[in-house]
């Protein structure tokens, strides 16, 4: 079942389409990251469907219920970590947690969710008294104190040393396996290749790309295959090979859609030589390569048509209000992550 389902989303502030007609669904026990620049849409995407923006068109729903008119009843099954959240500076840690606390039927308990962030040397302090990345804990401490069926985080990490990081990390993997569903943001691309089942592209209020880390941009953008070319090989030596060969010096790479192919057709070739592949390493593209590619090449939010790619996860202009769900091959089963 689907904790979140967008579609056709516009929102516009005076002539900035924010929003432009962006649909999407989050399963149940879900990770999504929303991805994008700065002015992408992300933050307003989200604050719709935490009930804190009106939208200027399409539908939300967010755990059956719709976040404009949820009132009271939707705000205590979800929590929220805000980019900057304004705390009241003189209460200690405890004091906060614990009236956040309060606000939800079911809340877990305060204690155990500061120790939980890494906050329990802190508990006693004041939160003015606490450093940037010990506010953005906290934060993070008032979002899962509800004990929320679905936690909004946007740009969680910001801020933080790596080891607390890493410690959020494995919280919110924690969560997951309670099955939380979680919406976040993020500009670290690890982040979302660590933790996130689907990433969703967002660029000029536009989806422009939405499946699983490993495979966003689809098959379509291959491997490559390097090594060095064997000692008095040339590269017209070389056996005939499906992918496109760049020869950098003795550095060979093979950007190849049959890998495999193209990987028994290399090593045959030595072993009929009787020579070594020095360096032989078969690599994919990675998130980051993927998000940069589709973040920069013409599309949509130039306004010029199509972004320029055909892989099945990637969307074309205008084809995210109509096809909401994930490519085919792409539906979230919990737990599928390596
Ligand atoms: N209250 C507002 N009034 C006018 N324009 C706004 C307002 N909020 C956002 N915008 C504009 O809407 C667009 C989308 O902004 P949004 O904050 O949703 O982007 P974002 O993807 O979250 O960016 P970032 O990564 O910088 O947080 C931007 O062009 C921004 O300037």
């Amino acid at each position: 079942m689907s904790a979140v389902i967008v579609e056709g989303l516009r929102k516009h502030y005076g002539d900035v389409r924010a929003v432009d007609g962006v649909s999407f669904t989050v399963a149940e026990g879900e990770v999504f990251a929303l991805l994008g620049p700065n002015g992408a849409g992300k933050t307003t995407t989200v604050e719709i469907l935490e009930g804190h923006r009106d939208r200027d068109g399409g539908t939300v729903s967010v755990l059956g219920l719709d976040p404009a008119t949820g009132g009271r009843a939707y705000r205590e099954r979800i929590g929220i970590v805000l980019q900057e959240a304004g705390f009241e500076e003189e209460f200690t840690v405890t004091e906060l947690v614990r009236l956040y606390a309060g606000f939800y039927p079911h809340p877990r308990d305060p204690g155990e969710v500061i120790d939980q962030v890494g906050l329990a040397d802190k508990r006693n302090a004041r939160v003015r008294t606490l450093s940037g990345g010990q506010k953005r804990r906290l934060d993070l401490a008032l979002g899962l104190v509800g004990r929320p069926e679905l936690l909004f985080l946007d740009e969680p990490t910001t801020g933080f040393d790596p080891s607390a990081r890493h410690r959020a990390w494995e919280l919110i993997d924690g969560l997951r396996a309670l099955g939380t569903t979680i919406l976040l943001t993020t500009h670290y691309m690890d982040e979302a290749q660590n933790l996130a089942d689907r990433v969703a592209v967002l660029r000029g209020g536009r989806l422009v790309a939405i499946g699983a880390p490993d495979t966003l941009g689809g098959a379509g953008r291959g491997s490559v295959l390097s090594f060095r070319l064997p000692e008095g090989a040339v590269p017209a030596d070389l056996p005939p090979l499906t992918g496109e060969v760049e020869v950098y010096g003795e550095a060979v790479a093979v950007h190849t859609g049959q890998a495999a192919r193209d990987m028994h057709a290399l090593t045959g070739w030595a072993l009929e030589r009787g020579v070594e592949l020095t360096s032989l390493t078969l690599s994919q593209p990675s998130l980051e390569d993927v998000y940069l590619d589709l973040i920069e090449q013409p599309g949509p939010a130039a306004g010029d048509g199509e972004p320029g790619a055909s892989s099945g996860s990637v969307i074309g202009d205008g084809e995210s209000e109509s096809s909401p769900e994930p490519a085919a091959g792409e539906e979230f089963a919990p737990g599928r992550r390596s």
